[in-house]
């Protein structure tokens, strides 16, 4: 039997990134050879074992096939007889197609080096269609290596377009969008993986809400400022989605069944952004503020209220701004009061609360009218 390591670790080997996960194919072997050599079976769908020392993957050659629409439907075919060329043949793009023995040679069917001198993200085979994941994929390498140049070669692009006119997008699940979705948000040029996706029109299946180009440019433009500031992951899904109503954002966020942190950040931004964003030139005032204040619960979830104001920095138009302010210094201002003083007023149950929620509002209207003194 021989191993070679191939796919992500040798295209960035070449590339002289930093190598996270090392995996490997076993060309001239069986499940019984590789078990015998201390190696653990994992996953029931293709032979894939785990080494016993490194706990690298090593997965015995296969060929696939596609029987139906889908992920799931993939005949696989793995025996001591699959060749290295079989097994490379299968994958997506050229440059996940190279393979490295263990004196170093790289072997390189499909021309992957050159594409890496080219700065191409070109498919392997036509057989590149049998998986519409693959859509997504290639979108979120284009967003990974486009600070190195790399783009999505026409061929590709062409083949992406006609799987989506073929439909096959929608036979995705949306766990595995999600995935990809949420892993494309923290690459190194996120706004890339959309544009990607729009190319080919996958978009217009997977995120309608952003099909109208006014609402896209406003997604990019609100995701990258988020991006440069460093934004977690909820602060980039509510970028995304900050030009999308309310109403439709929160089915889209369901259907992608994106995690209830993201979800819940972008509701509170779509249901805060359109009062702080107010253009008819009035402030909103202190009630107003409070109002926003309970709805982000800022009382117990001071945390989440801090990403909140920071997206709507990215998202407000620069003449809220200045309602921003308002709003972070009238939570600064209703922070100061204490429930306990009112506690020791004698103020209990419903008459508790309403007493808070007076001093608050007290609270706010000082500071405001302060600022305007
Ligand atoms: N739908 C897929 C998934 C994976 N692969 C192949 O399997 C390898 C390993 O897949 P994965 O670990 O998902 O990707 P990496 O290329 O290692 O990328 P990453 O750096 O994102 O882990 C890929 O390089 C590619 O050759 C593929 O062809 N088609």
């Amino acid at each position: 039997m021989q191993t070679y390591l191939v796919g992500g670790a040798v295209r960035d080997e070449l590339l002289g990134l930093e190598v996270k996960d090392r995996d490997w194919v076993v060309v001239g072997a069986t499940p019984d050879q590789m078990l015998a050599e201390g190696f653990k079976q994992v996953g029931a769908d293709f032979p894939v074992f785990l080494h016993p020392g490194s706990r690298e993957e090593y997965a015995l050659a296969r060929t696939e096939r596609k029987q139906g629409h889908g992920y799931h439907g993939f005949e696989i075919y793995s025996a001591p007889d699959v060749t290295l060329e079989e097994d490379l043949k299968r994958r997506d793009l050229t440059i996940n197609a190279m393979a490295r023995d263990n004196q170093g040679h790289i072997i390189d069917p499909f021309n992957g080096q050159q594409d890496i001198r080219d700065r191409q993200l070109r498919h392997v085979s036509e057989a590149f269609a049998e998986d519409p994941l693959r859509i997504l994929r290639i979108a979120r390498f284009a967003a990974r290596f486009a600070p190195m140049g790399f783009e999505v070669c026409q061929n590709t692009m062409e083949l992406m377009q006609t799987m989506v006119n073929d439909g096959e997008v929608h036979h995705l699940v949306a766990e595995r969008v999600w995935q990809e979705i949420q892993r494309a948000l923290q690459e190194k040029e996120p706004g890339t993986f959309f544009e990607v996706l729009r190319a080919c029109g996958a978009l217009d299946v997977l995120i309608p809400e952003l099909s109208p180009p006014e609402r896209f440019d406003a997604a990019m433009a609100a995701l990258h400022c988020v991006h440069r500031h460093d934004g977690n992951l909820t602060q980039r899904f509510a970028a995304l989605m900050s030009p999308v109503p309310p109403q439709e954002m929160s089915e889209r966020a369901r259907a992608l069944k994106a995690p209830n942190d993201c979800t819940a950040l972008a509701q509170l931004l779509a249901t805060t952004q359109p009062i702080l964003g107010e253009s008819t030139g009035t402030a909103p005032g202190a009630s107003e503020l409070l109002g926003l204040l309970d709805r982000a619960d800022v009382w117990r979830r001071a945390d989440r209220f801090h990403t909140l104001l920071e997206v709507l920095r990215c998202t407000l138009p620069e003449m809220a701004i200045t309602n921003l302010d308002a709003l972070q210094r009238a939570a600064t201002a209703a922070a100061g009061v204490e429930p306990r003083q009112l506690l020791d007023k004698g103020f209990k149950g419903k008459a508790l609360g309403q007493a808070i929620q007076q001093e608050r509002l007290k609270c706010i209207e000082q500071a405001l009218t302060g600022k305007n003194r």
